[in-house]
C-alpha cells in the first residue's frame, strides 16, 4: 500500500452501515434460503441453528481440530479473532468466515453423505437455465457479424454488467434497482486494457472469475473471442476452490456454462465448442487457489499466486468483492488514483465491476458530484453502476 496516508478499513460493527446489514441481516437471510432450497438432516438444521445463533450474536470460535484446512485459517488470522465478535473483526474476514461456516453446517467438507453437495447450487442453476440466458446467448447471433473490435467491446461490456448476477446480493436487493437512475460506468479504462493485449498480440490473459451463471457466460464468452481473434494464445481462469458468496463460480459452474453453450444454437454453441477445445489442448485452463477463498486483501497474497499473476500480460479481476480485495476493504477518499492502490498487484490488473459495497477509487472530481447530487450515497452500493479501471505495472 502507499505510504501515503491510508484509509479506514471496513468493520462491521456500525449499525445502518451496509457492512453492519449484510452481517446482520443478509447472512441470516442466505442461510433460510439455503435451508429451505435442501431436505437437510435433523444435524444440519441444528448445526444452521447454531451458526445463526454464532453469526449475529456470538463469537469466532476456532474450528475443529480435524478440519482439513486448519493450517491456511491459522494463517489466515483465525487465532487472532477466535473468541471476538464477528461484528468487531474485518468485514472481509467475517463475511469470508461465514461462508466457510456455514459449508461447515451442510456437511458440504464431508466425511458423509452431503460432502461435495454445494448449497447454492439451485440458485445458481436456475438462473442458468433462465429466459434471459436465452436472450442472451440469442443476441450473439446479431454480433457474429460485427467488425471484430466492436464484438471485442461489446463482450467486454457483457462480461463488466454480467457482475450484475450476483445472487447473494439479488437476494436483499430485489425492487430497489427500479429506484435508481440509468446504469452508467463511472471509470472507463477499456482503451488501456485494449491497449495492454494488442501490445502483447499473443499474450496471456489471466481472468479471475466472480459469479457463475449470467456473469461466467459473458465471461467466458470474452475468453473465446480473445483466443480465437488472436489476441492471446493463452488464458487462464481463476475460480473458487468451494462454493462461496452464494453464487461464485467453481469448476462445477464452468462444467455447467459450457453445458448450457455447447447446448445452444448458433453462434452460442460455437462459442462453446471453442471453449471445451481450448481446455482440451490446454490454451485454456483453470485455476482453484486456497487464496480465492481467503478473508484477506490481495496486498497479502502468497508467492506462487504472486508469480503466477506476475507472469500474466494482463489480469482481469471481475466483481465487487474481487475489488474490495484489490483496494484493501479501505474506505479510501473516492478520488484517490486507483493505480496508486492497486500497487500490491505483481502484473498488469484490469478491474471490472458493480459498484455493489461502499469501497471506491480512481473518480474524477466532476463525476463523484453529479453522482451524489443524483443519488446522495446511494450509487455506492445499489449495482446500478460500473467502473473499468486498470493499472500497468510501472
Ligand atoms: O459478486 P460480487 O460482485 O463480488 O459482489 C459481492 C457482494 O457481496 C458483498 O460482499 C456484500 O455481501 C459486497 O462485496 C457485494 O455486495
Amino acid at each position: 500500500m502507499p505510504d501515503t496516508p491510508s484509509a479506514p478499513l471496513l468493520l462491521g460493527n456500525q449499525p445502518g452501515s451496509f457492512p453492519h446489514s449484510v452481517l446482520a441481516e443478509r447472512h441470516p437471510a442466505i442461510i433460510q434460503q439455503v435451508r429451505e432450497a435442501f431436505p437437510y438432516e435433523p444435524g444440519q438444521h441444528r448445526a444452521l441453528d447454531e451458526l445463526l445463533a454464532n453469526c449475529t450474536g456470538g463469537e469466532i470460535e476456532p474450528l475443529p481440530a480435524d478440519a482439513h484446512d486448519r493450517d491456511h485459517w491459522e494463517t489466515w488470522g483465525l487465532g487472532e479473532y477466535t473468541g471476538r465478535s464477528w461484528f468487531d473483526v474485518p468485514w472481509l474476514w467475517s463475511e469470508s468466515w461465514f461462508y466457510r461456516r456455514l459449508l461447515q453446517a451442510v456437511g458440504y467438507f464431508g466425511p458423509g453423505p452431503w460432502q461435495g453437495v454445494d448449497p447454492f447450487r439451485p440458485f445458481k442453476v436456475a438462473e442458468l437455465d433462465s429466459a434471459e440466458t436465452d436472450e442472451e446467448l440469442a443476441a450473439l447471433d446479431g454480433l457474429a457479424g460485427r467488425p471484430a473490435a466492436e464484438q471485442a467491446q461489446a463482450l467486454l461490456h457483457g462480461s463488466l454488467w454480467g457482475n450484475r448476477a450476483d445472487l447473494g446480493f439479488r437476494l436483499s436487493a430485489e425492487g430497489a434497482r427500479a429506484a435508481d437512475a440509468a446504469p452508467g460506468l463511472v471509470a472507463d479504462d477499456s482503451d488501456r486494457l485494449w491497449s495492454l493485449l494488442d501490445k502483447a498480440d499473443g499474450g496471456t490473459l489471466y481472468l479471475v472469475a466472480d459469479n457463475a451463471g449470467r456473469e461466467l457466460v459473458p465471461d467466458l464468452l470474452l475468453i473465446a473471442h480473445l483466443l480465437h481473434s488472436g489476441l492471446i494464445a493463452q488464458a487462464v481462469l481463476h475460480v473458487k476452490p468451494y462454493p462461496y458468496y452464494v453464487s461464485d463460480a467453481t469448476t462445477a459452474d464452468v462444467v455447467d456454462a459450457l453445458r448450457r453453450l455447447t447446448g445452444a444454437q448458433g453462434a452460442a454453441a460455437a462459442y462453446g465448442r471453442h471453449l471445451w477445445s481450448a481446455l482440451g489442448d490446454g490454451r485454456l485452463t483453470l485455476r482453484a487457489h486456497p487464496f480465492s477463498s481467503a478473508p484477506l486483501p490481495y496486498a497479502e497474497m502468497p508467492g506462487d499466486l504472486r508469480a503466477d499473476f506476475a507472469a500474466a500480460t494482463l489480469t482481469i479481476v471481475k466483481g465487487d468483492l474481487n475489488y474490495r480485495r484489490l483496494v484493501g476493504d479501505r474506505l479510501w477518499e473516492p478520488t484517490t488514483p486507483f493505480a496508486e492502490v492497486a500497487t500490491c498487484f505483481p502484473g498488469p490488473v484490469a478491474a471490472l465491476r458493480t459498484l455493489k459495497s461502499d469501497v471506491i477509487t480512481g473518480l474524477d472530481a466532476h463525476t463523484e458530484a453529479a453522482l451524489v447530487a443524483a443519488e446522495e450515497q446511494r450509487w455506492r452500493t445499489s449495482g446500478t453502476h460500473a467502473l473499468i479501471q486498470v493499472r500497468d505495472v510501472p
